[in-house]
């Protein structure tokens, strides 16, 4: 009999901590969807009290997830009820909250007028903090997650401690994440492994692992707390999170599968759904996939060299520890082009794990007309980038509803733009440095609005010469970043649409938080 090993996706949560990575509701909700069909056992769907929008998304997650739901909360009263509010649709529910244990962070980030001024001191106030946050929870919820923050660099005696309090308290997970990647797989094995032996209530709780990847160890990590007593995985699609990201799912999940033979572990994960997960998690998100990245880079099944070739010809086993079809990397044969109807647009989204609403698809399907009419055929990352686009639009005030740009070595670059708001249209001129230029400044001139464009990419985001172009525009406003992302087979149309969308996240922010000061126009 295997020994089940949950697997607790923070894709929405910590992934989402990644620079620039924000999600719109619906995107999050889309991935939920995929989430669950992967398997996952858990889905942490964000962090409530933090934002209007974040409390929204944990909500539509928990309407319809079958999954556990969690929510994340510091260890005060206000976030907890946030979180438990925004579950209260969910039915399994799960209030994760957490604080920092470790010296470093007890020291650093607390104010010693209210947390004491000792380290003693200090230590007793958020091991008490951390009891009084977890019995505060379990008034509310039965299923509690605590996470002693920066548990990696924690004492084990002051660790142990807090472990063996908040299960006295009511926890069902402890959470040990080695929050800053510092651990080595060895060190953070025997950490489990000592918890275990000096925490007499232990087994009244699942313990769980978060590795970060600062040194590129964070599956490793995890691994070895496997070994050693965990059994609950906190891990991301595609690694994405905080800095240098966390443990990767597919890599874990995969690692667990293909070296069956070295442990007695299983995992609910259909892995033939891991590719569709992690490139639908990469066009949301604008976080692009390394080709290298191991089970989901381009590369991960390429094979190059001759001698690889040969062998690979002969018996796919010689280089291959896994098939490409085990982590669903998909081999398609019927060809999208400017003939196809909306049936097969529908059953090629579907088996890339997009569900469309009847009302959707006529939407989906013009755009997908638009890139047909201009390319020969329309591959599967086409159709991926051209949902992510999808998706993103409903979340921005604004609609591109005209382009034109005049450009050339002899000429001024013009550009001229209609944009629409609810019912209004805003239509202008201007001249620029270059065509991208005098678009964002037709775009400024038209809505009213100026802003700091603090970072602005463009990239091929699929193949060929008549490639789809992907730019991502982010804007700064009152130290908040605000990223927009545009797709079309056009790259001014692409940027247009981005630079479009991230001034909409503006005036949403805004609009939701009307107490600031707003300079738009609009
Ligand atoms: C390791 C992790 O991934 S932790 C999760 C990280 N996620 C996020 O931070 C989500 C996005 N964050 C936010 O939206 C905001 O930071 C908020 C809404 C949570 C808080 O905003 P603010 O009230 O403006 O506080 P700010 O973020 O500047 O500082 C954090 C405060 O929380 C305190 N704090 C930090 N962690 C905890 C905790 N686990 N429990 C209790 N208090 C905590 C800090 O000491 C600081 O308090 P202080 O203002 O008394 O000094
Ligand atoms: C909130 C906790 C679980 C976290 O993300 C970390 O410590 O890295
Ligand atoms: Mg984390």
């Amino acid at each position: 009999m295997k020994e089940k090993i949950l697997v607790f996706d923070t894709t929405l949560r910590d992934g989402e901590q990644s620079p620039g990575a924000s999600l719109n509701v619906q995107e999050k909700v889309e991935i939920a969807r995929q989430l669950e069909k992967l398997g996952v056992d858990i889905i942490e769907a964000g962090f409530p009290a933090s934002s209007p929008l974040q409390f929204e998304a944990v909500e539509r997650v928990s309407a319809e997830s079958g999954a556990v739901v969690a929510a994340l909360s510091r260890a005060v009263e206000g976030d907890i009820t946030s979180a438990w509010k925004a579950l209260q649709h969910a039915r399994k529910p799960r209030i994760h909250t957490f604080i920092s244990t470790s010296d470093i962070h007890i020291l650093g980030k607390f104010a010693a007028d209210r947390y004491g001024r000792t380290l003693e001191e200090k230590r007793r106030t958020i091991l008490k903090m951390a009891v009084d946050a977890v019995a505060f929870a379990k008034t509310l919820a039965p299923d509690i997650e605590f996470s002693a923050e920066d548990a990696g660099r924690t004492d084990p005696g002051y660790l142990a401690e807090i472990v063996e309090a908040v299960i006295a308290a009511g926890a069902t997970t402890v959470n040990i994440p080695d929050t800053t990647g510092y651990t080595w797989p060895s060190e953070f094995g025997r950490k489990i492994a000592d918890l275990r032996s000096r925490v007499g209530n232990i087994d009244q709780a699942v313990i769980s692992v978060h590795c970060h990847n600062d040194l590129g160890l964070a599956v490793a990590n995890t691994l070895s707390a496997l070994e050693n007593g965990a059994r609950q995985a906190e891990c991301s699609v595609n690694g994405i999170g905080e800095r240098a990201g966390n443990a990767s799912l597919e890599e874990i999940v995969m690692a667990l599968k293909v070296r069956s033979d070295l442990h007695n572990f299983e995992t609910g994960v259909t892995t033939e759904e891991i590719f569709k997960t992690s490139r639908m998690v990469s066009s949301f998100t604008g976080i692009i996939v390394q080709p290298n990245k191991a089970i989901v880079g381009e590369n991960a099944f390429s094979h190059e060299s001759g001698i690889h070739q040969d062998g690979m010809l002969k018996n796919r086993q010689t280089y291959e520890v896994m098939t490409p079809e085990s982590v669903g990397v998909p081999k398609t044969s019927i060809v999208l082009g400017r003939h196809s109807g909306k049936h097969g647009l529908k059953a090629r989204l579907e088996s890339l794990g997009y569900a469309l609403a009847d009302g959707d698809l006529e939407s989906v399907y013009r755009r997908f007309m638009e890139i047909a009419d201009k390319k020969k055929e329309v591959y599967d990352d086409d159709l991926r980038f051209l949902m992510g686009d999808e998706l993103s639009s409903p979340s921005s005030a604004f609609t591109l509803d005209y382009l034109h740009i005049n450009s050339g070595t002899a000429s001024i670059p013009t550009a001229t733009v209609r944009i629409l708001h609810r019912d209004s249209v805003f239509e202008e001129s201007a001249t620029g440095d270059g065509p991208v230029d005098a678009c964002f400044r037709a775009i400024e001139r038209a809505l009213g609005i100026t802003s700091m464009v603090s970072s602005y990419t463009v990239r091929s985001a699929t193949a060929g010469r008549e490639a789809l172009g992907e730019a991502l525009v982010r804007i700064k406003d009152k130290n908040r970043t605000y990223s927009g992302r545009g797709v079309s087979t056009d790259i001014i149309e692409a940027s247009a649409r981005a630079y479009i969308q991230a001034l909409g996240l503006r005036l949403e922010h805004e609009e939701n938080n009307h107490n600031e000061t707003t300079e738009h126009g609009v």
